[in-house]
């Protein structure tokens, strides 16, 4: 007997308590929610993107692959800047950031500048790719925790609009090369609010016990405020910043973060008469990786951060009479990468595992891995998929999807109801791999990394190269 059911498997203990769990639906199917805007099936039954259709893309380009839709990342990083924004109006409205963490290449920076974005970039290798693109320098934010000498001299060269400081060494750091350049280093500070955002541990980042920031509760926030503001000289203060966390689906979090920032805000403002210029809330809107994710769009996005924002500022009075209110930033990443692409691998077997109890799972192996998406791994993070070669008329069966690595951890998508006769040779898609899956891809297993594709208008164009075994033998001096 062959259990279809998810249900069954897990309540038979193996796998773990599930997140989410599929249901066997027309396996031919596909939720718009999860797919770039242009995916659609074609009359064979051929995924399309952009006009053209995986089959012919595989057969080009090969697999896996990571195969973002130019339009849908454009929409959402113009929605971002138009709809999102719109509520902020009235409080001289928002810059918008996207955070180069989740994904950056020359091409993907070009694609920010052009829709009139800015970018956040978190080491001296992001920082090279947007000044490869020409990236506006002034629309250019760097974070990190522990920038590098070389890395702070990098952005005042470059001449970037912020640098965020995270600790009291980088404040004497930041000030040292400012001063030895002759120039005047923009600098913000990164607060931590004391806010537990509701999402995984390791994606959390503005509780206490963690490495970001200064803390507020602490006194350590206002400390750094005032020895940036003894360095007036080299350092040119322009407000705080505070991140809480990723795949962050309510404003909850926002909302009592905000409160903290601008009390703190307008206490730099009583206690130095500063009123400093900015203010940024961070990323960390959350995408819908399977059916039980429904985040908000951005414009509903907007009016609710627009709407906490401009209730707080009130309540300390900031925009009223002579108190100038600050200029609001974001930085969202995952929620205009993530849901633009999807990775294209082939099936190479399918194995059905007994259990014991009359349960066997179907593992379907395919030719990447943990070594492209290590969420699932290191977060235990949902992904669905479907096959994306054929449609089938085959009833639905309940699979794994794993990689070709040597972990039995090396899991892509946990559970998902794939046709029956699904087999060697068949392409499957994993939709919402657009963030935090090829930056943060690794060569495991002496695995090269897989290009990524840019589609549009019936054509692809690789803009990121395939890596090659002679790659990774070239770095091995032997
Ligand atoms: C400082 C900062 N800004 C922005 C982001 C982007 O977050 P997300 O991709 O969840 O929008 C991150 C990553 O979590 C971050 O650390
Ligand atoms: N890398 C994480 C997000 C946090 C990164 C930025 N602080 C993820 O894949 O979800």
């Amino acid at each position: 007997m062959r259990a279809h059911e998810a249900g069954a498997l897990h309540a038979e203990g193996y796998g773990g308590p599930p997140h989410w769990l599929p249901t066997p639906g027309d396996v031919n199917e596909l939720m718009p929610q999860l797919w770039p805007q242009t995916v659609t099936r074609d009359e064979q039954g051929r995924l399309t993107v952009g006009g053209l259709d995986v089959v012919s893309i595989a057969r080009e380009f090969g697999t896996a692959a990571y195969v973002v839709d130019e339009e849908d990342f454009r929409a959402r990083a113009r929605a971002f800047r138009d709809e999102f924004a719109e509520p902020f109006a009235d409080l001289g409205g928002v810059d918008v950031y996207y955070a180069g963490k989740a994904f950056l290449c020359t091409e993907v920076a070009r694609w920010v500048a052009d829709e009139g974005l800015c970018l956040d970039v978190c080491s001296g290798g992001e920082l090279a790719v947007a000044q490869r693109a020409g990236f506006p320098a002034k629309r250019i934010g760097l974070h990190g925790n522990n920038k590098s000498l070389a890395e702070i001299r990098q952005a005042l060269e470059y001449g970037v609009g912020r640098i965020v400081v995270d600790s009291f060494e980088e404040i004497e750091r930041v000030a040292a090369v400012a001063s030895a350049m002759g120039v005047r280093a923009p600098v913000m500070v990164r607060v931590t609010v004391g806010v537990e955002a509701h999402t995984h541990e390791f994606i959390a980042t503005a509780h206490e016990d963690q490495k970001f920031g200064f803390s507020l509760a602490g006194g350590r926030a206002a400390e750094a405020i005032a020895r940036i503001l003894e360095h007036a000289e080299a350092l040119d203060l322009l407000g705080l910043h505070s991140h809480i966390g990723s795949q962050i689906f309510d404003t909850s979090g926002f909302e009592v973060s905000a409160r903290r920032l601008i009390g703190l805000h307008a206490d730099v403002a009583r206690i130095h008469g500063v009123h400093m210029p900015e203010l940024d809330l961070g990323g960390g809107y959350g995408i819908a990786y399977t059916s039980e994710h429904t985040p908000l769009r951005p414009r509903e996005l907007g009016e609710q951060m627009a709407d906490l924002v401009a209730r707080e500022l009130k309540s300390v009075g900031d925009g009223s009479g002579d108190t100038p209110a600050p200029k609001i930033s974001i930085e969202p990443g995952r929620a205009i990468a993530g849901p633009s692409t999807f990775t294209l691998y082939e099936v190479g077997t399918v194995k059905d595992v007994g259990l014991g109890g009359g349960l066997t799972r179907t593992y379907v192996s395919v030719d990447g891995g943990m070594s492209d998406n290590i969420r699932t791994a290191l977060y235990d993070a949902d992904y669905s998929c479907t096959l994306a070669s054929r449609r089938s008329g085959a009833g639905p069966r309940l699979a794994r999807v794993v990689g070709k690595h040597c972990e039995s951890g090396d899991i892509v998508v946990m559970d998902e109801y794939l046709p029956d006769d699904i087999a060697a040779g068949d392409l499957v898609a994993v939709p919402g791999t657009g963030a935090y899956c090829r930056s943060m891809a690794s060569q495991y297993n002496h695995t090269p990394r897989p290009p990524v594709l840019a589609v549009r208008d019936g054509r692809a164009r690789v803009i990121v190269r395939r890596e090659t075994v002679e790659d990774l033998l070239a770095l091995d001096v032997g």
